[in-house]
């Protein structure tokens, strides 16, 4: 087993690697490469039952991790946190919730900052392309190995949803359910021109030196460019004139300031080859690909699916999801569709909660319903966890005031 070599790498007590491809048993990937060594890292959540059928697989998006939700405490906050837990959407009082890194990725699972095999260095540039596809036949492999019989369902958004939505095309009969948020059937044009300016960011970074940078400096400077750019697609018009109005501080606009600090995370927690290589899967996102037509592609889902899309998505505009959920519904997959009223963007998956919880709770219930009716203490428990969160950002909103208003024109940063 091969780990990581990526220093941004968190290790997390409750972090679980497993080897899942050797020279015995290789993983050949859509490109027609083979990975000898296939490490993932994952963490779970709740427990397995006994007949191995009440797992739900989140899918994380580009730059996520393991770490979806808190395992005790004294734990730090997951992603999704308000979503996962007792009592919660995804409940673990009632499921075994798995969240693995990404094929590809930097968070413990093989990517370009591991160690390839035959040269005993990091692969870098010399890592094979990876697609959605590869992302999915790697998570089943984990799933296998676990001894899930059949997945309950599997959710994400974004890059999550893509993978969400593959795996219902990919693996019908094996998946329950799939919940596909902010998320295409395939990758339009204009997503895949962002990606193009982001990756170029990274590669005309003097510093990112072919990919083969690790143990130095690496394109830092490309990334933190990548990044910004993927945050303002991430958003939309409205959260950025809430957020920042045109503020200033410290001689610069306060969405200059905000996306210099999101590039100068992003450099310190995610390696610049894994964004590459990514970007590039997202790019080749096309659920239809290996099949004779979309129509066909879809046809092949026997999952329910909720469809979830963002109002004020610029990524993977509602009209996308749209487009899916009626090819979907014309060649009769059972498809629930819901457009969540949000400010914040493609992102609002990340943010928007209270919106989703009622959404994925109506879903479960339906997809997933419970054998018989839950007792009364757990019953008690998941409303209070509701009132409680809507409460808490029912006051965030109150407080979240839109900034543009009262900001005065400043003319003198446009002569610096
Ligand atoms: C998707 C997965 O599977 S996991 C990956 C999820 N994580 C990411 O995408 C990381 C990058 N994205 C973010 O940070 C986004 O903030 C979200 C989507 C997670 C949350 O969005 P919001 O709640 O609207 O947070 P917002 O974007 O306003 O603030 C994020 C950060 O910017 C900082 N910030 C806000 N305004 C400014 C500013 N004017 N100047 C500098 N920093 C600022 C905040 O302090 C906050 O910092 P912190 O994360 O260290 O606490
Ligand atoms: N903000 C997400 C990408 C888009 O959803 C992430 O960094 O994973």
């Amino acid at each position: 087993m091969i780990i990581t070599f990526f220093p941004g790498f968190k290790w997390r007590p409750q972090l679980k690697l497993v080897q899942l491809a050797s020279v015995e048993n290789p993983f050949v990937l859509t490109c027609g490469s083979c990975l000898t060594d296939v490490t993932v890292a994952y963490e779970t959540y709740g427990k397995l039952s006994g007949a191995g059928d009440n797992a739900i697989l989140v899918a994380h998006a580009l730059t996520g991790d393991t770490h979806a939700a808190t395992h005790d405490q004294y734990d730090e906050q997951g992603w999704w946190e308000p979503l996962i837990g007792s009592g919660r959407p995804l409940d673990t009082d009632r499921f075994f919730v798995i969240c693995a890194n990404v094929l590809g990725g930097c968070q413990g699972t093989t990517g370009p900052a591991s160690l390839d095999p035959t040269t005993g260095k990091p692969y870098g540039m010399n890592f094979p392309e990876i697609t959605i596809n590869d992302i999915v036949r790697v998570q089943k492999r984990l799933v296998d190995i676990l001894g899930i019989r059949r997945l309950a369902m599997v959710v994400g958004g974004s890059m999550g949803g893509m993978q969400a939505l593959e795996w219902a095309v990919h693996y019908p009969g094996f998946i329950e359910a799939a919940v596909v948020i902010a998320a295409p059937g395939y990758s339009a044009p204009q997503a895949i021109a962002y990606n193009r300016v982001g990756r170029q960011a990274i590669m005309l970074d003097p510093d990112w030196k072919n990919g083969d940078y690790y143990g130095g400096a690496g394109p830092e400077k490309g990334l933190a460019a990548a990044r910004a750019l993927g945050m303002i697609t991430y958003q939309s018009e409205m959260s950025m004139a809430y957020k920042f109005g045109r503020r200033t501080r410290k001689g610069q606009f306060e969405v200059e300031n905000y996306l210099d600090y999101q590039g100068a995370r992003i450099v310190k927690r995610f390696d610049a080859n894994s964004y590459l290589y990514l970007l590039r899967a997202l790019d080749l996102f096309d659920v239809s690909a290996g099949y004779e037509s979309y129509e066909a592609a879809l046809s092949r889902i026997d999952a329910q699916v909720l469809v979830v899309g963002v109002s004020s998505d610029i990524l993977y505009p509602p009209h996308q999801q749209q487009e899916l959920v009626e090819t979907m519904r014309r060649v009769g997959v059972r498809t629930d569709y819901t457009v969540i009223d949000s400010p914040h963007g493609h992102d609002g998956f990340l943010i928007d909660f209270h919106l989703l919880r009622p959404i994925l709770v109506k879903f479960i219930n339906k997809a997933l319903p419970v054998p018989s009716a839950l007792p009364l203490r757990q019953w008690i428990r998941f409303r209070a966890s509701n009132l409680a969160y809507l409460g808490a950002r029912l006051v965030t909103e109150i407080q979240y005031k839109p900034a543009i208003i009262d900001i005065p024109h400043q003319d003198s940063l446009f002569s610096r």
